[in-house]
């Protein structure tokens, strides 16, 4: 088994971030593979609809994989691996197809803002979200508080980023930042009032959905915000930050 995985099936594209013993953390060949898949969706026309998940039961994503980034020290080398991964989710904001992530454990820092370049978040019951960035002395850096911004008012958002506390899916729901609250049961039931429609009609209507944003605009938002993480990255704060996570 990859670190990530692709199985399509019965229309869908699921992709599973296949690192449970890490939390499903995001490292280089992590965002490769990423990209890769979703190249391949793209191409697949018995691919109606993208499911982005992480296996095991505890965690979506628990964000940059530290134990590998804690070696970036300069603003140039964070730079670099920010904007990798910042591509790589708009190409996930901007995909031709509907995207879902399914939130069926943990999910901060970096994990919500994969979740948040998905169209739509559903999650399991008892799930821990945050956009902690801000307890690392960094903010999101991959295009994650552009995204939010789009899909939340400006008010919540603001209070999600610069709180950086830890929130469960009952607040997601009234943020709005989750759409429901499902085992995976009924969220395979659910998925499929997606999946009975021709994917030209599912097509048409993310375009409608992609039309309301303004690509060169965000795009130069998402350049600012890794400006504004890599500068942060440097900073003594980040590091003795990442380091107590390392040697805890
Ligand atoms: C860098 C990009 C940046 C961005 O642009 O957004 C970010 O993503 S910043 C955010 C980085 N992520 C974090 O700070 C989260 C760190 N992890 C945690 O806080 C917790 O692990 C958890 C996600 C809340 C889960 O807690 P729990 O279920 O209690 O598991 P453990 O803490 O015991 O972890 C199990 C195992 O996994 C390793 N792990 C977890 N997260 C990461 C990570 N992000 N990077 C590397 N390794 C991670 C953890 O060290 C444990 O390993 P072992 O001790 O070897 O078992």
């Amino acid at each position: 088994m990859g670190k990530v995985e692709l199985r399509i099936e019965n229309d869908q594209a699921w992709i599973t971030l296949n690192r449970p013993e890490k939390r499903n953390a995001i490292d280089y060949e992590v965002i490769d593979l990423l990209n890769e898949k979703l190249d391949v969706i793209q191409t697949r026309s018995d691919a109606k609809i993208v499911i982005i998940t992480g296996a095991g039961n505890d965690a979506f994503c628990s964000g940059g994989d530290l134990s590998v980034f804690h070696q970036i020290h300069t603003k140039t080398d964070a730079r670099e691996m920010l904007l990798k991964m910042a591509n790589v989710l708009y190409k996930l904001f901007f995909f031709p197809k509907p995207t879902v992530a399914y939130l069926n454990g943990t999910a901060v820092g970096g994990g919500c803002e994969i979740a948040t370049a998905c169209d739509l978040r559903i999650a399991e019951k008892n799930i821990k979200l945050g956009f902690i960035q801000g307890k690392l002395g960094i903010t999101t850096g991959w295009g994650g508080s552009t995204y939010l911004m789009e899909r939340l008012n400006n008010q919540e958002a603001i209070q999600l980023l610069m709180s950086a506390n830890p929130f469960d899916a009952n607040e997601g729901i009234k943020k709005g930042f989750i759409q429901n609250i499902y085992d995976r049961e009924n969220f395979e039931q659910w998925i499929t009032t997606f999946t009975r429609q021709p994917v030209g009609v599912l097509m048409a209507y993310k375009q409608r959905l992609l039309s309301q944003h303004d690509r060169p605009k965000l795009y130069k938002h998402v350049l600012e915000e890794i400006e504004d993480c890599s500068t942060l990255w440097e900073t003594p704060e980040h590091h003795e930050a990442v380091q107590r996570f390392i040697n805890k």
